[in-house]
């Protein structure tokens, strides 16, 4: 699968398009059109027919797409075909919350364990706490290239090198700091106050 210059945005679209695909596939329906399915992402079809153009040729001219395939290409493009693992850290309160969340297995992820400097026992949980200093042999053990950073800002930078020399790639960072990280990492950052802010821009 080339990987290489699709841009980032597209690559996020296609997990849109996807939630849209299961959502058709359980109302078992076998086709749809790319007009139908841009509507439902909420995209224009150009965007969605040029998304998909990176991958390959799909759907039929005046037939639309094959839901079934379309998905199955798309679980592969995004490498959902298994549980991709991811650890967790920073087990406090968004951390735990995040935990609790039962979700991301349904998406493809599996949060394999959780690291603190203070590894409290939450018997509630199903995941592993584990001390911070076993994380970089765990990261290197089982190959883990994806990570959620739910420190505090201070030690937000430390942890973030420490997962990358163990060889974490890629980091979802809920900490509102700026995390300087290798080229070949890719930071995607959560802040929702910035998102509160961007919607009250709209509020009139
Ligand atoms: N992105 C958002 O919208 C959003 C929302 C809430 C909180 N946050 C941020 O998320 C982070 C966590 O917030 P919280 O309310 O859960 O804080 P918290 O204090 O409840 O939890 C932080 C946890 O990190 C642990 N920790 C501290 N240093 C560590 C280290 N070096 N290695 C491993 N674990 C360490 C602490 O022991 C604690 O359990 C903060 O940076 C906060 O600003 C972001």
């Amino acid at each position: 699968m080339p990987r290489i210059d699709i841009p980032r945005k597209s690559i996020y679209r296609l997990s849109i398009y996807q939630r849209c695909l299961s959502k058709l596939r359980e109302n078992d329906v076998d086709t749809v059109s790319s007009e139908a399915l841009a509507k439902a992402a909420g995209v224009k079809p150009t965007q969605l027919r040029k998304d998909l153009a990176y991958f390959g040729q799909f759907g039929t001219r005046g037939l639309g797409y094959n839901v079934d395939v379309l998905s199955s290409t798309i679980s592969e493009v995004l490498g959902h075909n298994r549980l991709q693992p991811v650890i967790l850290v920073g087990v406090g309160n968004l951390g735990s919350a995040l935990l609790r969340y039962g979700g991301f297995r349904k998406e493809g992820f599996e949060v394999v364990a959780a690291f603190d400097v203070n590894p409290k026992r939450q018997p509630d949980l199903a995941t592993p706490i584990l001390a911070i200093t076993a994380m970089m042999e765990f990261i290197q053990e089982n190959q883990v290239k994806m990570a959620i950073l739910a420190v505090p800002a201070v030690a937000a930078q430390s942890v973030t090198n420490q997962m990358v020399e163990a060889g974490i790639q890629a980091i979802l960072n809920f900490s509102p700091s700026v995390l300087d990280v290798p080229e070949h990492v890719v930071v995607n950052s959560v802040d929702l106050a910035v998102e509160l802010e961007n919607l009250s821009y709209f509020i009139r």
